[in-house]
């Protein structure tokens, strides 16, 4: 039998491994998969978690996973890549450094600091360095309400005050646009995101979702515009495509756990 020869757009992912299959590597190869996008990875660490929580957390050593990027990269190439939990210093010295070598473009940086409850993720020098060695090589950052606190400075409390985080980090980090996101803010703002490229500042509103089940929405939000950057979208329509992708797989979730479900990437084959 003759076989079809595909050509695919292809995007990487560097980031954990979620055992629970809510978020990290899992849900961004699913997202790509979604928008028929070749997924490849890079793990970074390894998370024992579920929709309760995370129980422990094993880094790979650096090496490893430089040694994941430049296998991907130098024989298939990505047209996009993101970066998710990076964990520790010496992993995102070493990301970064890969990025400038091998020239990753359309480069999505979701800044994975903090939980959406406000929990610290990372020490204080992996903060550090990612803000000056990582972000300034980015197209995009994804921060959420708290990552825009600490990148910008700002408590933030009301859409203004995400609208002054976006321009300040945008000023103040050197990547390309802004996307804070609205997940962890409460009342009215609740899934409302503020966008700012340096010249258009967007409110991006969709309706909000009445469920527990949101573990995953951050780094699906993400490798939605990785997998829209890789099929050749530009920046801000990858960036509202991602978000409508978002709302539809919340209103989707998974009910699955005792704790914070998933949501459903694969929602029109729900509806079978
Ligand atoms: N209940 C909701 N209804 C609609 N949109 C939502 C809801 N919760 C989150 N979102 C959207 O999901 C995307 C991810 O944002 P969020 O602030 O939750 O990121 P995060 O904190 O990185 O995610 P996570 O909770 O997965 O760690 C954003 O576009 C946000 O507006
Ligand atoms: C391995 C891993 N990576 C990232 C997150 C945060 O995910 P999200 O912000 O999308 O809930 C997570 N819980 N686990």
């Amino acid at each position: 039998m003759k076989t079809n020869k595909t050509s695919i757009p292809v995007a990487l992912t560097i980031a954990g491994s979620d055992s629970g299959g809510g978020a990290g590597i899992q849900t961004d190869l699913r997202t790509f998969a979604f928008h028929c996008v070749h997924g490849t990875s890079a793990i970074t660490c390894i998370t024992a978690q579920n929709t309760l929580g995370v129980f422990r957390v094993d880094a790979m050593p650096s090496e490893a996973v430089i040694a994941q990027i430049r296998a991907v990269v130098e024989d298939i190439g990505v047209q996009a890549a993101k970066t998710g939990m990076l964990l520790n210093q010496e992993i995102i010295l070493a990301v970064a450094q890969e990025v400038r070598t091998l020239q990753i473009n359309n480069l999505v940086v979701d800044p994975v600091m903090v939980s959406r409850t406000g929990a610290q993720l990372i020490d204080d020098d992996a903060i550090q360095t990612l803000r000056h060695e990582l972000i300034p090589q980015a197209a995009i950052i994804t921060p959420n309400r708290y990552e825009a606190q600490i990148l910008s400075g700002l408590e933030i409390v009301s859409l203004e005050d995400m609208q002054n985080a976006a321009q300040i980090i945008h000023k103040n980090l050197g990547t390309k646009a802004v996307l804070v996101k609205g997940g962890g803010m409460s009342g009215g703002l609740k899934g409302v995101d503020v966008w700012f490229d340096g010249e258009r500042l967007e409110i991006l509103r969709t309706k909000q979702v009445e469920t527990k089940n949101t573990h995953g929405t951050g780094c699906t939000l993400s490798a939605a515009i990785t997998a829209n950057l890789a099929l050749g979208k530009d920046l801000w329509t990858a960036v509202q495509e991602a978000k409508e992708y978002v709302t539809t797989a919340l209103t989707y979730s998974l009910d699955i756990g005792k704790g914070q479900g998933p949501v459903g990437h694969f929602f029109p084959l729900l509806e079978k």
